[in-house]
């Protein structure tokens, strides 16, 4: 079942600064899909496009049922610059009409995981850019959303981070949450990735499973960095 439908004409930042044409792809329940590409590629404009930012768009987005439940975790964290760390946890807390107990024992665990429990009466826009970023990640999982779009999630998180962070991803997938990310990291990647889509000069290159990539490159061996070489090549 498709928790995400894609189907972009055309879209860029006026009618006259047109980026991307011809994306067309779904995100269905519990997968995890790479988006990947070079600088300029058009990774940003077609997560925008899906979050309805852009200015300009022909075509359709459409989330499940109409209801737009995602988590937008963006590349550069953004915070309320006078609320603490508790602060913006209660404001979730309340929008989602939770009882104090409800918030706390939701949220310990994963301030837990990511080290940020001795850290909750400060601000967050004083916190390390690491950790800005853990408590985008947990101010996200707190919602429990059905897809999570997420712009170049590894770039500042430390290796446990990393891991912790791809461990809960996949507990939320296993209770059927769909993952959209953008990232340069191939190697990470190829690892976790259920399909891709390299995007090249605004339009899809190829999409499918990490085999059938390495297949429609010819590559019997190799990593996805080798094959997106091959299939970049070849499209200039
Ligand atoms: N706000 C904007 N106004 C006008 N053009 C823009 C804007 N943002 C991006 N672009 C242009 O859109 C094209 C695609 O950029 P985009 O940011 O989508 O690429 P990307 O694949 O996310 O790249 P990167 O890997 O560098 O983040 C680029 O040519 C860029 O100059």
């Amino acid at each position: 079942m498709s928790v995400l439908n894609v189907n972009i004409e055309q879209a860029g930042y006026s009618e006259e600064h047109r980026i991307i044409r011809d994306i067309v792809f779904q995100v269905r329940k519990g997968e995890l899909i790479g988006l990947i590409g070079p600088n300029g590629a058009g990774k940003s404009t077609t997560i925008k496009s899906i979050l309805g930012t852009i200015d300009y768009l022909e075509g359709s987005v459409c989330f499940e049922n109409n209801q737009m439940k995602y988590a937008y975790i963006p590349e550069q964290p953004v915070f309320y610059e006078e609320l603490t760390l508790w602060e913006h946890i209660q404001f979730v807390a309340s929008v989602r009409e939770w009882s104090e107990n409800e918030m706390t024992q939701r949220v310990l665990p994963l301030l837990k995981t990511f080290r940020l429990e001795e850290r909750v009466h400060e601000l967050p826009v004083t916190f390390s850019k690491g950790m800005q970023q853990k408590l985008m990640i947990v101010l996200a999982m707190l919602n429990d959303p059905s897809l999570y779009i997420i712009d170049e999630p590894f770039v500042g998180l430390d290796p446990k981070a990393i891991n912790d962070f791809l461990r809960l991803l996949n507990e939320k997938r296993q209770e059927g949450a769909a993952v959209l990310m953008t990232t340069h990291m191939l190697d990470t990647a190829e690892r976790i990735c259920d399909r891709i889509i390299l995007l090249m000069d605004g339009e899809i290159l190829t999409q499918g499973k990490i085999d059938d990539i390495h297949q429609k490159a010819g590559m019997d061996q190799g990593s996805l960095f080798d094959s997106f070489e091959v299939l970049m090549e070849r499209s200039t």
